[in-house]
Formats: structure tokens, sequence, C-alpha cells
């Protein structure tokens, strides 16, 4: 638990009493009286001290609160076993969708495969922001995790009026990235755009516990969601982007610049005829590796990278 200065207590506690509590995840008064504020708007007075009770113990807001906007629109549901969708990842996903307006015309067709689908919070902005722009846009999510695949049809279909379209099909299904015989056995083909948020965070930091990350993702977030590094995206690669005739295109989450680097060589190595660009975030952080094929509509992805590697 972090120290927290007694002159801070205080000046908390006068504010409101259960202020103080939320300090040690808050860390700032600012951010403590935020959460405070949506614990009472979003909860019935009788769960407020077992709420509050839960985040002193860092328990995550979004487990005590059970959903986090995405997006624009999206409410989406957050329980124990899955992880809590992120800012970082919302924020490429919009700058994705931005692109995709431009690559593709509204008489054009799009099928899109998302492995690591989690919460559905990816596959769901793609349907949100594309909806109606495309003739036809078919989304499929996959991730091995069966609380994952029930969550993100549930929160498909909490978010309904928000994607509801005749021209769009979004779908999760249960399925592990290392299986070499997945794609084949998919109920949709054809997949031209394969995207992933994987577990990226190397075992050997996530052992060390203080390495970067915060303690409550440690303690609370599920270590599925967390763990993985070079093996991931080497099957990533292989099963769904090599062994896919369709694939014209890949846009992965990394967690650092060395799986930028793994990525790019794997790629480069195998196939001539593709683009590798990385992407860093608002916050100054490497945080996407992006493929794709030379000479087609897809080279308009290089404006969300950083820098490209040819
Ligand atoms: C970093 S989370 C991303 C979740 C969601 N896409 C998001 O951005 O919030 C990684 C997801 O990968 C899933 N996963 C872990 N190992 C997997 C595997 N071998 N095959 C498929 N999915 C896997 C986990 O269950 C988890 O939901």
């Amino acid at each position: 638990m972090p120290r927290i200065s007694p002159r801070l207590i205080l000046e908390a506690y006068k504010i409101h009493p259960y202020l103080p509590y939320l300090l040690p995840a808050c860390k700032t008064i600012f951010q403590a009286k935020l959460e405070l504020g949506w614990i009472i708007n979003e909860l019935p007075v009788s769960k407020h001290k077992s709420a509050i009770k839960k985040r002193f113990r860092l328990y995550p807001l979004q487990y005590i609160l059970g959903n986090q906007p995405f997006g624009s629109n999206l409410k989406i549901e957050c329980k124990k076993g899955v992880l809590i969708p992120r800012a970082d990842t919302e924020e490429w996903c919009m700058e994705l969708c931005k692109k995709l307006r431009k690559i593709k015309n509204p008489n054009d067709s799009l099928k899109v495969l998302e492995i690591c689908s989690g919460s559905g919070c990816i596959s769901l902005l793609i349907g949100e922001q594309l909806k109606d722009y495309l003739a036809e846009l078919d989304i499929l999510g996959v991730d091995v995790s069966q609380i994952c695949v029930d969550l993100s049809q549930k929160n498909l279909e909490l978010n309904h009026k928000y994607i509801n379209s005749n021209k769009t099909l979004i779908n999760f299904i249960k399925g592990d990235l290392f299986n070499k015989d997945l794609l084949s056995s998919l109920p949709i083909q054809n997949h031209e755009l394969v995207i992933s948020n994987p577990p990226y965070i190397p075992l050997e930091e996530y052992n060390v516990y203080h390495g970067g990350l915060e303690k409550s993702v440690i303690k609370y977030e599920p270590r599925l969601a967390l763990v993985g590094n070079l093996e991931v995206y080497k099957s990533l690669l292989d099963n769904f982007v090599f062994n896919n005739k369709s694939c014209k295109s890949f846009i992965f989450e990394v967690g650092n610049k060395k799986q930028i680097e793994f990525v790019r060589d794997y790629i480069l190595f195998k196939k001539f005829s593709w683009n590798v660009g990385y992407r860093i975030d608002s916050n100054g952080q490497y945080r996407n590796v992006v493929g794709w094929q030379r000479d087609c509509n897809y080279d308009l992805l290089q404006k969300m990278c950083t820098s490209i590697y040819n």
C-alpha cells in the first residue's frame, strides 16, 4: 500500500469521510473525488460502503461499477476474469476506424478477424464506428476463455442499439491462437484485416511484481490476459496472417520495442511484398505494430505509423 501523508488524509476527510479510503488507489484528491462521485451516482446507497472497502484494497473500479465506457457510445460490461478495456487500446482503435473509412469505399465489404477479443471492446468499437458505412461488415472475435466469449456476446447484446445494422454481423467464438488449424475451422473465412491485443507482458516482468505494472492489475486482472511475449506474435503471424491468402493487413498491440522488432524481422523475412511500421501512442509508448501488403489501399495504414520499415 503506498504511504500517504497525514495532511492529505485530513484534507480528504474534511471533504468527505469516505475520501481518504480512495487515496491509496487514486493518489490525488482530484481523482478520489471523481471516483467517489461515480460510486455514489452509479451504485445504490446500500453498496457504497462495500465499494469503498474494495477500492481501499485496490480492487479495480470498473469491476466495482460493472462497466467501462469505450469509444463514443459503448458501455462495456466488466467482470472479474476478463481484462478491463484500456484507454490506450481505445485510442488506436479509433485511429484505425478513421483510416478504414479512407481505405474502404461505401460499396465495399470488410471482414475482420480479432484474436484475443476479451470483453469484445475492439470488435464492438469497429462495428459501431463502421456500421452503415460499408455494404457489408463481418467481424469475428476469438478468445480462448469461455468467460470472455460469454461476456463479449453479452456486450454485443447490451450495445445492440449502437451496432444494430442489417449490414453488420459480429460474432464471438472460443479458440486458441496457438492452434494451427483454427483459421480453417472458423465460421467466416477470407478475413482481410487481422487485429489483436494479445497478452504481451513478458513473464519475467510480471514476476517482478513492480515491473511497471500496477499492483491492482496483477492482483485482480486475469494472468491469462496479461502474460505473453514473442511466441504469441509468432503464432498470430503464422496462423492468421501467413496462412491466410485474403489477409491484406494486420495491427497488433504491443508492450515494447522488442516485440515490434520481432514482428518486423519475421514478416520481412517471410513476406517480401509487405511493409511493417510501428506506432507510438499519445503517452509516448510503443503501442502497435502494423503490417500491410504493398500497393493496395492498405498502404494508407502507414499514416497511423510513427515510422516504417521497408
Ligand atoms: C490483453 S487481453 C485483450 C482483451 C481485449 N481485446 C481488450 O483489448 O481489452 C488478451 C486476451 O487474450 C486472451 N487469450 C490469452 N491466451 C489466448 C490464446 N492462447 N488464444 C486466444 N486468446 C487468448 C485472454 O483471454 C484475453 O482476453
